[in-house]
């Protein structure tokens, strides 16, 4: 069972769901100023995904917990992160497949599944560890998660 402390993100929604999950991927960052990052390695991510909203659905769900994992595991669990469109750019950082990126990205690909439900929910943070020692906690400009 998967139990860690996040930091948590304030606002003003009547629900807040989380979802934890792992996914298996491999990946390296293509600049001569990554290192040993820019050879190609693999991670056991964990991912933590924070959804808010004020309505649920016909279910009694902010949105079903296995949606969460299905759009993020289904898509990078044993892949290789760079052979995907999103990270396929070696020449725009924004691309690169960094701890950073990949949080923004599973922010952006969950937010877009989102808006295309009834009760609105809100992706507002995602939490990401790439080692035991590294992670990155992505959130969304406020104007973009609340401003509709
Ligand atoms: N800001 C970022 N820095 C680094 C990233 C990143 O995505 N964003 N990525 C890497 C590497 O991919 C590497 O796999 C992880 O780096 P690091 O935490 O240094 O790995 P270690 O397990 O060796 O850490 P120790 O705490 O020294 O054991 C590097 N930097
Ligand atoms: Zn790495």
């Amino acid at each position: 069972m998967i139990q860690q402390i996040y930091p948590s993100t304030p606002h003003p929604f009547r629900y807040e769901l989380n979802k934890d999950m792992h996914f298996a991927a491999a990946h390296y960052v293509p600049s001569e100023q990554a290192g040993d990052c820019a050879k190609l390695h693999g991670h056991t991510y964990f991912a933590n995904v924070t959804i808010v909203g004020n309505e649920l659905d016909e279910s009694g769900f902010l949105v079903n917990f296995s949606l969460i994992k299905k759009l993020v595991h289904d898509r990078f669990d044993h892949s290789l992160l760079n052979g995907h469109a999103e990270f396929a750019d070696e020449h725009n950082p924004e691309r690169y497949p960094t701890t950073e990126n990949v949080a923004r990205t599973l922010c952006e690909m969950i937010q877009d599944h989102l808006n295309g439900m009834a009760n609105k929910p809100r992706c507002v943070q995602v939490f990401l560890r790439e080692t035991p020692t590294s992670y990155v906690v992505y959130r969304p400009a406020a104007g973009g998660v609340y401003g509709g």
